[in-house]
């Protein structure tokens, strides 16, 4: 594995893996509360997107572990994960501002410190910015399904993005992921299994049971209330 792009700032135009978005942008409009976090939170715990590389060990002043969570949502259940593991240090990606404000809002309150919040698309940030071998963790809970078969292109786990984070994830790293969608675990687990790099946790080859340390989502309690079934997979970088 590389420590280091080979020209550290210069935006990786040559390894943009596709134009297709997983997400559609929805112009929320942000509470209060959530307006009033990011004004106050955003200089300390957001960090702007401008193409250059992210030197995690400089944004934190420290070397702990770096965990990803892509799509966080609201971003409760990535505060409860911080504030549960102060030895790591974590970073959320959302595109939905209301869901960063939200993050920021739950973050102040639970004052937790190892917590660093991005808005923008993830796979750019990932393309561009994001440094091979630089993470212990990546996870993405509940991505949209995208139920149609017409739209199965959009979704965020493909085998392009999972070469993208084998590259980003240190040696023994972990990607977990979990979706309430029965036809969306099949195919994870599909690209999973072809993917180089990636040595399954699961003792059948197939799912894990739910991990104690992932906490309840919004988008899983509202699987629950659908009367869905919940796939964990987890994946050891080898
Ligand atoms: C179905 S929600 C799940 C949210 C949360 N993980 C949960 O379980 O409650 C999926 C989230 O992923 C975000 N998302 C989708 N594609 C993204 C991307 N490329 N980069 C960052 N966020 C993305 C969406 O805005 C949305 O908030």
């Amino acid at each position: 594995m590389t420590e280091h792009k080979s020209a550290p700032d210069a935006p990786r135009a040559d390894v943009y893996i596709r134009k297709i978005r997983s997400f559609v942008r929805r112009e929320g409009r942000l509470t209060k509360g959530q307006a009033g976090a990011l004004e106050r939170q955003w200089p300390t715990m957001g960090i702007d997107f401008d193409g250059q590389s992210i030197h995690f060990n400089e944004i934190f002043g420290n070397d702990q572990p770096v965990v990803l969570e892509i799509g966080f949502g609201m971003g409760h259940s990535l505060v409860a994960m911080a504030k549960a593991a102060p030895e790591e240090n974590y970073v959320g990606i959302e595109v939905h501002r209301p869901g960063v404000g939200a993050c920021l809002l739950e973050a102040e309150s639970q004052n937790v410190k190892n917590l660093r919040v991005m808005e923008h698309d993830a796979v750019e940030v990932l393309e561009q910015s994001i440094l091979d071998g630089s993470l212990s963790r990546v996870q993405i809970f509940f991505p949209d399904p995208w139920h149609k078969k017409r739209h199965h292109k959009r979704r965020l786990i493909q085998p392009e993005l999972v070469a993208l984070l084998r590259r980003k994830l240190k040696l023994g790293g972990v990607l977990h992921l979990a979706t309430d969608w029965e036809n969306y675990a099949e195919h994870m687990l599909e690209v999973m299994r072809e993917a180089p790099g990636y040595e399954n946790q699961s003792v059948d080859g197939t799912f894990i049971p739910r991990p104690e340390e992932r906490p309840l989502t919004k988008f899983e309690k509202r699987g629950h209330r659908l009367g869905h079934g919940v796939w964990d997979l987890k994946f050891t970088a080898i």
